[in-house]
């Protein structure tokens, strides 16, 4: 593992995001009683931390319901975020297990491009090594030559094996392909990188409609997922990803990338109120290390500002 623990990536991860959280929540708790304009601060503060309206709301409710007659300071107002965070976290945090038999587990991976998605199967596929599988990759995205290249340098810098045609060459054969190979070497899970071009969603749809149909004459099951992965620094517009993609691919999970060096990771949080697709990891810096599964309670406790 690189530099740092993955408590302390996190910590430093998220520093912008509660660091902008806590600004936002202070100076809006008194002494005395919270009356409605209060409660209007602080839902207000809430939803322009990119927590979501509904995350909001529940802190708003749970702040009515409270008395606090003796008013709330900010450690206070700032716990009970945090707990409302860690409630809607827990629902939605799911690592991806390799369950499926018989192997391989195949896994779709989709994303507009530039969200990290190259980046994300690499650090997957290191993920399911660790954990002893056998890993094999397939370069599903063929309009981009460089999305082909840059995937190879990944199999080959992780020792794994990779299944690849030419630029403009079919998804779908080059899919075929890798199951059969997959299959035929004991491999445990075949993760398919695809193009990502919401531009287009008749073609997109229409490619991965024949992924599916493919996969399907192989292993009725496949694909047992279809991870979208987004970049956390497009705030409300990743949430409109997840609704795209849910009508054109039906989404099984995301992963969340860039959380680091972004003010805007509540809109995790945000994505779990809204969507309430399992999240299976997220990204936190350019390395290797920086993908990990999440403890739903400590992560809110860092976003809600706590230090350690
Ligand atoms: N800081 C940070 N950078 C990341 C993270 N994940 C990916 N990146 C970077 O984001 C950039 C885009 O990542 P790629 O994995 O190439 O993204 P892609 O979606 O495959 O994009 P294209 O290859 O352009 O289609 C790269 O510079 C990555 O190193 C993350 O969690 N944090």
């Amino acid at each position: 593992m690189s530099e740092g623990s993955w408590s302390e990536r996190l910590l430093g991860g998220f520093r912008k995001t509660s660091d902008k959280l806590t600004q936002n929540l202070t100076g809006l708790v008194t002494k005395s009683r919270l009356d409605e304009d209060q409660l209007d601060e602080i839902e207000e503060a809430l939803i322009v931390s990119d927590l979501g309206p509904q995350m909001a709301g529940k802190v708003r409710a749970r702040l009515s319901e409270g008395r606090f007659e003796r008013g709330l300071d900010e450690d206070g107002l700032r716990e009970i975020v945090g707990e409302e965070i860690a409630k809607s976290l827990r629902n939605v945090a799911e690592p991806l297990d390799i369950i499926a038999f018989p192997r391989p587990q195949v896994i779709l991976v989709i994303g507009v491009n530039g969200s990290g998605k190259t980046t994300t199967i690499a650090k997957l596929a290191h993920l399911f090594q660790e954990q002893d599988y056998g890993v094999m990759l397939a370069a599903g995205d063929t309009f981009r030559a460089a999305a082909i290249g840059q995937l190879k340098v990944w199999a080959e810098r992780l020792g794994i094996p990779i299944v690849s045609g030419k630029e403009g060459g079919d998804a779908a054969g080059i899919v075929f392909d890798a199951v059969k190979q997959a299959t035929a070497t004991g491999i445990d899970v075949l993760i398919v990188d695809t193009a990502g071009r919401l531009q287009n969603k008749r073609e997109l749809m229409d490619e991965l409609a024949k992924i599916r149909r493919v996969l399907g004459r192989l292993n009725p099951e496949a694909p047992h997922d279809v991870v979208l992965v987004l970049d956390a620094t497009n705030g409300q517009n990743a949430l409109s990803q997840i609704e795209t993609f849910k009508e054109v691919a039906g989404v099984t999970g995301l992963v969340m990338t860039k959380l680091d060096g972004t003010a805007r990771g509540g809109i995790l949080v945000a994505a779990a109120e809204k969507f309430g697709l399992p999240i299976h990891a997220i990204g936190v810096g350019e390395t290797i290390d920086d993908l990990r599964p999440f403890d739903p309670e400590y992560l809110a406790h860092v976003i809600a500002g706590g230090t350690k």
